[in-house]
């Protein structure tokens, strides 16, 4: 198993590495890929996708947590093929991303309207809170990008007096598409 190196932490990440095998799968990255990312932050995410992706570039708009990208990077050896910028996104967004991940909700309506305008084959939003969640998964319908709602929960255990116990992490809601994305519809019409 591929493990990320995290020395330096940042108020909000990082995403943690069970949410990150699931979001991994959905992104599907190969080397011919240009993963965009915004919202780097630990850059928990960078590192794994410059593993998978041939051009990443994460966009993290508050200065301190990017410093944190470059140097959990470094840390990884993985800033090869990795751009940093700057940037309160849609602000600063390529144009010829094939797969995009919002690990921050701002503004994130402007952002998928661009991942709409310039046809990203893959997108994905991870959201905590309830009503950001409820939101964009509407924004993603109005502009046909979902394929895939998914909520889970990790729980790690730890010992307890000889035994096993349970902390719950919140829960994550993962929202999935892409241009071109399709709803999954059961035959009995509920959703898949
Ligand atoms: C929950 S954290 C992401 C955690 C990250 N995936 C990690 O593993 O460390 C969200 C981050 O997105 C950033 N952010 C939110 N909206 C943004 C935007 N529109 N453009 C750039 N950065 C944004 C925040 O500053 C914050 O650092």
């Amino acid at each position: 198993m591929s493990r990320v190196s995290l020395p330096h932490d940042a108020k909000a990440g990082p995403t943690k590495p069970e949410v990150r095998a699931v979001l991994l799968a959905k992104l599907d990255l190969a080397p011919s890929d240009h993963f965009v990312e915004v919202g780097s932050c630990t850059g928990a995410v960078t590192v794994e996708a410059s593993r998978r992706a041939g051009r990443v570039t994460a966009l993290e708009r508050k200065p301190e947590r990017l410093a944190t990208t470059r140097k959990n990077l470094a840390a990884n050896d993985a800033g090869d093929g990795v751009e940093l910028r700057e940037a309160d996104a849609p602000e600063g967004l390529p144009d010829d991303a094939d797969a995009l991940f919002l690990g921050g909700s701002r503004n994130y309506e402007a952002v998928l309207d661009h991942a709409a305008e310039t046809g990203v084959d893959r997108v994905v939003m991870n959201v905590s809170r309830l009503e950001v969640a409820g939101a964009a998964t509407e924004a993603f319908r109005e502009r046909n990008l979902l394929e895939d709602v998914v909520q889970f929960q990790v729980s790690r255990g730890y010992e307890l007096a000889g035994a096993t116990s349970f902390d719950s992490d919140n829960p994550v809601y993962m929202l999935v598409g892409g241009v071109d994305g399709e709803e999954e519809v059961a035959a009995d019409g509920g959703r898949r």
